[in-house]
């Protein structure tokens, strides 16, 4: 018998990230190739935008997909969220050139208050929230606050990103291959604060750290090359990454969804107090995922350079909730 369909909303659809995002969702990559869906598509109501994402429905439509069961265009994030089972918050401006991802708090702090607002009053009482929009993690925190009857585990921030760009700088310099890696994670707030740690990967068993067994790489090259890709790529680009976002977008859903089968991947999760971050921030912790939850891996060693880094983060991401106070 085939699977009900499940209900996914997506905002910031007709941007870019939505474009390299729907078709992947729509053909099952994010939920399984059993698992039909809905689309519940959010733009701002703006005829350009509304335009935008009426071509962008069609094609879908034009894509045939069998998993496809339904497709909806909104304006209005109450009507987009009605008992949504997923929600994708990626519509929120990006930056350019010059411009720190916390310089966007100004500007897109009120999406997610409404945003989160909205989720609490019509959405999934078990909704899967993903806050890609920048900054990512204080986005994640507003979005949780403004909804307070929904469970807070719920919401998550993408550090994904992070993560998959980590084990592709790995996998170059110890020359393996990048889906061999285990046990790499990423700690904190997405940006150049991030504290990417590979001190407990392996590949066939083998120590990455050892193989490497670099710490002024580890310091002066690879700490800054992960922090710092997403400007190399608007200077390169003149646009912010989409593809891979969306990309980890659905690996970070498809993993919380299907599970990670005992491996660790990089969340964005509100902290329990696990490794001394105060409860309540969402910060990139290691996690594993198995129906349909995530759990915090915890017990790491955290010697004094780990420590340094992620006070460093969460120093930031103390900040920045402290800029959002009055919003909340
Ligand atoms: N967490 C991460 O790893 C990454 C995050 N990002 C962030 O994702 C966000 C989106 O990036 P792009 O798709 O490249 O931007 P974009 O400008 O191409 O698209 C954003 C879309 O969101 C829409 N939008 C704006 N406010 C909205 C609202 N209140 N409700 C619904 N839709 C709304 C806009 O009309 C636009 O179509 C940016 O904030 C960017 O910085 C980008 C890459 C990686
Ligand atoms: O850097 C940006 O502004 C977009 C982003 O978050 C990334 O590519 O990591």
């Amino acid at each position: 018998m085939s699977k009900k369909p499940v209900r996914v909303a997506v905002t910031g659809a007709a941007g870019q990230i939505g474009y390299a995002l729907l078709f992947r969702i729509a053909s099952g990559e994010m939920l399984g190739k059993d698992q039909p869906v809905i689309l519940q598509l959010l733009e701002i109501p703006d005829e350009k935008a509304q335009n935008a994402l009426k071509g962008v429905i069609m094609e879908l439509e034009d894509c045939a997909f069998p998993l496809l069961a339904g497709i909806e265009a909104h304006s209005d994030p109450m009507t987009a969220f009605k008992d949504t089972d997923y929600a994708l918050l990626v519509g929120a401006r990006p930056r350019g050139p010059g411009m720190e991802r916390a310089d966007l708090l100004a500007a897109n702090a009120q999406i997610f208050t409404a945003q989160g607002k909205a989720l609490n009053a019509v959405a999934s009482r078990n909704v899967k929230v993903l806050v890609v929009g920048n900054p990512a993690n204080t986005n994640a925190y507003i979005a949780m606050k403004s909804a307070p009857d929904l469970p807070a585990k719920n919401f998550t921030a993408m550090l994904r990103l992070d993560h998959n760009r980590a084990a592709s700088q790995l996998a170059a310099k110890a020359n393996f291959a990048v889906g061999d890696i285990k046990h790499l994670t990423v700690w904190g707030n997405h940006s150049p604060t991030m504290y990417a740690d590979y001190r407990f990967a392996t590949v066939d068993g083998k120590s990455v750290k050892d193989m490497i067994n670099d710490q002024v790489w580890n310091k002066d090259v690879f700490l800054p090359t992960v922090g710092k890709r997403g400007a190399a790529i608007i200077a390169a680009r003149g646009l912010s990454s989409a593809a891979s976002a969306a990309n980890a977008a659905i690996d970070h859903m498809r993993d919380w969804a299907l599970g990670s089968n005992g491996e660790w991947v990089t969340m964005g999760v509100p902290s329990n107090g696990e490794y001394g971050i105060p409860a309540g921030i969402v910060f990139g912790f290691p996690v594993t995922t198995a129906n349909g939850e995530y759990k915090i891996v915890e017990g790491l060693e955290i010697d004094a350079f780990s420590q340094e880094c992620i006070d460093k983060t969460l120093a930031e991401l103390q900040g920045e909730q402290d800029g959002v106070k009055h919003l909340l």
